[in-house]
């Protein structure tokens, strides 16, 4: 089954197309990364997903749906978002219950106590933080929060869009590490934008690479361990990131 279906997927801004005809095929459970350098494309892509950028042309499917077709709650339902910045993605003067708690009443959703308690847990942050506000939290804290709130309505596809790039370089394996647990754990499917190869060879099944708002190549994570990729732009992506083979089992960070 496919999670996540692009076909000829064109992405614009005012008329301005920024994505050219992406296809992509995720299968269920897969964790997939969009990789390019700044400007190519990446976030477009999850932004079209999400109906955050609403100019597109070609077809989505979300298993099976038809994008257009999903209602905003069904579609919230199936996936979420895990943004780059948790500063920026937590309201201030809501406390981690609030923001934990609101997808669940947004939804009609009970044994709301109960369900925030879990999503601390699984997201390793301990019950004295229920009630902290976002400030009174550490950068990798707050990426634990954000996680769980995009875990609360158990969704099936989640989409990263460089969800450790703004944290400090001790946190961000610690995230990684979350992340991959929790997508073992559930049987998660990942889209995940980042510019950072060994993280892609940690968390990630494939790859596809973007040059100027096109797909140029698609290619299994393991290629990084020799440089085998067939694009010219991939290669010297590979070389500007060391060029070196990257240890899969090993903490990017
Ligand atoms: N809201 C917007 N309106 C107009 N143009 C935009 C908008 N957002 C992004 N763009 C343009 O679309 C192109 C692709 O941007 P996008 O953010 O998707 O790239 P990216 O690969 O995710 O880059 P980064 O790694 O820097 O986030 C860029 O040229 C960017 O300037």
């Amino acid at each position: 089954m496919s999670a996540l279906t692009l076909e000829d997927l064109t992405v614009s801004y005012d008329g301005v197309a920024v994505v050219h005809s992406a296809s992509i095929d995720i299968a269920e459970g897969e964790s997939f990364a969009l990789v390019g350098e700044s400007g190519s494309g990446k976030s477009t892509i999850l932004r079209a997903i999400t109906g955050l950028a609403t100019e597109w042309t070609g077809a989505m499917s979300v298993f099976g749906r038809p994008r257009e077709t999903l209602r905003k709650s069904e579609f919230a339902r199936t996936c979420q978002m895990v943004f780059q910045d948790p500063y920026g993605s937590l309201h201030p003067r809501k406390t981690v219950d609030a923001v934990l708690s609101e997808p669940l009443k947004v939804h009609g959703i009970g044994q709301r106590s109960e369900k925030v308690r879990a999503a601390l847990s699984s997201v390793g942050l301990d019950q004295r933080f229920r009630f902290r506000f976002p400030h009174q939290l550490s950068g990798g804290q707050r990426q634990r929060v954000a996680i769980a709130r995009a875990l609360m309505l158990e969704p099936k596809l989640m989409l990263l869009d460089e969800p450790t790039s703004a944290l400090d370089v001790s946190v961000q394996a610690e995230i990684l590490n979350l992340l991959k647990r929790i997508r073992a754990e559930r049987n998660l499917t990942y889209l995940m934008v980042t510019h950072n190869l060994p993280v892609v060879g940690f968390m990630c099944d494939r790859m596809a690479v973007m040059n100027k708002g096109r797909i140029v190549e698609i290619a299994p994570a393991t290629a990084l361990h020799d440089g085998s990729f067939e694009d010219d732009y991939t290669r010297a992506l590979y070389a500007a990131s060391g060029g070196t083979a990257h240890d899969t089992e090993a903490d990017p960070a």
